[in-house]
């Protein structure tokens, strides 16, 4: 088990944090609220509609998230949650097979934590909306649904960590960003995420990664394992269909156990 100081981690979430972000970002407390719904499947109810659910096939087997927070796709305690929900449900539905997370913005796959979110916020709050982040996350590293991340746009920190927990990842190609920048923001990297990026990326590149902060070109994302493959924009989510279409070829019962197997051990680390 990782040691960690929880008294460093509470005074830097209370006392550095929220300046950090508000800073990294240049604003003010902006935070804005209300964003479209909709969805199309029966026993999706997430109450909250910044993710839109697409059915892929006539069997119900893939199911494509797009998520849909303008303009950037932050993720709001409330987008956590709808998401942690949506996927819950698609677990416990024994049609539902493969999953593909995309986003309905053009250029931006995810901008990772909703910053804004930090400003003016209590200690309890923030550490509330971690939790919603982290749990989110924890849900999509270990669904038991085959997982592609189609990522047509940028993916930064946060945005990269979700697309991480999947379990392949293409990328469109173009003029993008692909990478943890949680240091260069003033975030000590969650040993949660280090955990998820060394399982993604193998130790000795994970650490570099994590520690340069950089965001990368879609074609330097390749070359350090952020992503699998890199495609041009139109042929995105095809290419991801048909990965999936393989995963999920495979024995159900297998797979799944052996992914829960594969994965499990990295629940154990937190902060
Ligand atoms: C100590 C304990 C810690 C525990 C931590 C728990 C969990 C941690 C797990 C993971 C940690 C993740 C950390 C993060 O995710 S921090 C977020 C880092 N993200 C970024 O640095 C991305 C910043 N954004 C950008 O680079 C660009 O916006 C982007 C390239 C995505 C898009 O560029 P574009 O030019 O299209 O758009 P902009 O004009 O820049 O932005 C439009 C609009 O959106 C606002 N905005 C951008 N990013 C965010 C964000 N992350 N949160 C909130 N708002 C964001 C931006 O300010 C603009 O607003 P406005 O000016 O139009 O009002």
């Amino acid at each position: 088990m990782v040691k960690v100081n929880v008294d460093m981690a509470s005074s830097f979430i209370r006392a550095v944090l929220p300046r950090l972000a508000c800073r990294h970002l240049k604003i003010g407390n902006n935070c804005n609220g209300r964003y479209l719904y909709g969805c199309n499947k029966r026993w999706v109810s997430s109450g909250s509609d910044l993710v839109q659910v697409e059915q892929d096939d006539s069997d119900n087997e893939i199911v494509v998230l797009k998520m849909n927070v303008k303009p950037v796709n932050a993720c709001t305690a409330e987008f956590n949650n709808a998401m942690t929900k949506l996927i819950k449900d698609l677990d416990a539905d024994e049609q539902s097979k493969g999953l593909i997370l995309t986003s309905t913005l053009p250029n931006v796959f995810s901008a990772g934590l909703q910053l804004t979110a930090l400003h003016g916020k209590s200690y309890d709050e923030i550490k509330e909306y971690f939790s919603t982040f982290q749990t989110m996350a924890h849900t999509l590293f270990t669904s038991r649904l085959a997982t592609v991340a189609a990522i047509n746009g940028h993916a930064i920190a946060g945005g990269c960590v979700i697309a991480l927990c999947c379990e392949y990842r293409v990328m469109a190609e173009g003029k993008f960003h692909n990478g943890l920048n949680e240091v260069i923001v003033g975030i000590p990297m969650p040993a949660w995420v280090s955990a998820y990026t060394v399982y993604a990326l193998g130790t000795n590149t994970a650490e570099k990664v994590i520690l340069s902060g950089k965001k990368h070109t879609p074609r330097e994302a390749l070359q350090v394992g952020l992503v699998d493959q890199v495609v041009p924009p139109d042929d995105l989510i095809q290419v991801s269909k048909n990965i999936l279409s393989d995963l999920i070829k495979v024995g159900d019962y297998p797979r799944r156990l052996s992914k829960e197997r594969l994965r499990k051990e990295l629940l154990m680390f937190s902060l």
